[in-house]
């Protein structure tokens, strides 16, 4: 193959792989924005920022989803778990703003 054409072939992938992280980050900040909602409603009626049985559930889900979908859920699980600690760090910076 020409290398024009590989350029052209690579550029393609590229441009999809740069639609789906712009899609990744824009899913990803509506979810922090209702996970902000659930720290200010933690924190008002104080309730814990984690929430194990809920992660669990979420993980049991996420990995059987995974599964369906070919993807690695050992990595789902980690991905999701990242996002949490985030999320636990969040609520709990919103506790402590509260008290
Ligand atoms: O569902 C909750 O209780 C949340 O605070 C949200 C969330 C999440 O990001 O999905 C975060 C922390 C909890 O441990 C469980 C789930």
């Amino acid at each position: 193959m020409q290398e024009d054409q590989q350029t052209e072939i690579l550029t393609s992938y590229r441009n999809s792989i740069d639609n789906i992280d712009a899609a990744l980050i824009h899913m990803l900040a509506e979810r922090f924005k209702v996970t902000q909602k659930v720290g200010e409603f933690k924190a008002k009626y104080g309730l814990p920022p984690a929430d194990k049985n809920r992660e669990q559930d979420q993980i049991d889900r996420l990995r059987k989803l995974s599964e369906r979908a070919k993807l690695d859920p050992d990595f789902s699980e980690k991905f999701l778990q990242f996002i949490i600690t985030e999320v636990i760090r969040h609520h709990e910076q919103i506790r402590q703003g509260e008290e």
